[in-house]
């Protein structure tokens, strides 16, 4: 039986043009551990959490959260919490005010503003316009805004992005707490040791395929860490080299 809140991706596709982003992906995401989401650049991380959140059309196949599809969930903000790259507050509003307009759009009551301030550390900075913030606080107001509604699930892409020292060693316990709540935790990320802190489970991607799915222990393996392992997976899959390779 498939847990509730599970996301669940069933030989999914996406095609532009002649790119296939995502190719026939198969893979479930479990609750109550943190599964990081790894791959080289253009792998398909982002066009995946797309997918699930219904931003985009799939080619073909399915994405579904509790079994269902997202754009099918009745206050889907309840259910699923996302920071994806891309994702901009307008600048001329303050921090809490973008975050009201959020929680009013989706019949979430303001005092759960206040509070998921308080969670991302950045009470002090509410009251100010977000085009003046930093980008680790931009990344803070995301993860806010992505904790709004209590979800069960959170799809967070390279939510380290910008973050300093203090805000990585905090990322790290969110995320912890977060998937020792029970809730189900997608965390995609290019930094080997920072996943290899926070994640208990491994999605690896190459040129839109599945490349691993395995536990982190399983997937070091014999390697020296995680970097090493990853990097002799993805070796043959990255789009795009250096130019230095290994002979
Ligand atoms: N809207 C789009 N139109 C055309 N091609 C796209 C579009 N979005 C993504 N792609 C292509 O799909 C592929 C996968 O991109 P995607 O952004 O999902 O990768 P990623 O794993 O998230 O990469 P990164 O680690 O660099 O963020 C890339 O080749 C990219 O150029």
């Amino acid at each position: 039986m498939t847990a509730a809140t599970a996301i669940e991706v069933r030989d999914l596709t996406k095609v532009y043009g002649d790119v296939r982003a995502v190719d026939a992906l198969t893979f479930t995401i479990r609750p109550g551990r943190v599964t990081g989401f790894l791959g080289p650049n253009g792998a398909g991380k982002s066009t995946t959490m797309r997918l699930v959140l219904g931003l985009d059309r799939a080619t073909s196949g399915t994405a579904t959260v509790g079994g269902r599809p997202y754009p099918e969930l009745t206050e889907p903000l309840r259910h699923v919490g996302a920071l994806l790259d891309a994702q901009a507050a307008h600048g001329s509003r303050t921090g809490r005010a973008h975050l009201r307009a959020l929680a009013a759009s989706n019949g979430l009551p303001d005092a759960r503003v206040t509070e998921v301030l308080r969670l991302a550390g950045i009470e002090s900075a509410a009251g100010r316009r977000v085009r003046t913030y930093s980008l680790g606080m931009r990344q803070r107001l995301g993860i806010a805004a992505a904790l709004l509604g209590d979800p069960p699930v959170l799809l967070l892409d390279e939510p380290s992005n910008g973050l300093d020292p203090e805000g990585i060693v905090w990322i790290r316990g969110l995320l912890r707490r977060l998937a020792g709540e029970g809730r189900t935790v997608l965390v995609s990320s290019h930094l080997m040791a920072e996943t290899a802190a926070f994640a208990d489970h491994l999605v690896v991607l190459g040129r839109g395929r599945l490349l691993a799915d395995s536990p982190l222990a399983e997937f070091v393996g014999g390697r020296a860490d995680l970097e090493e392992a990853y990097l002799r997976l993805t070796a043959s899959a990255a789009e795009f080299t250096s130019g230095t390779e290994e002979a």
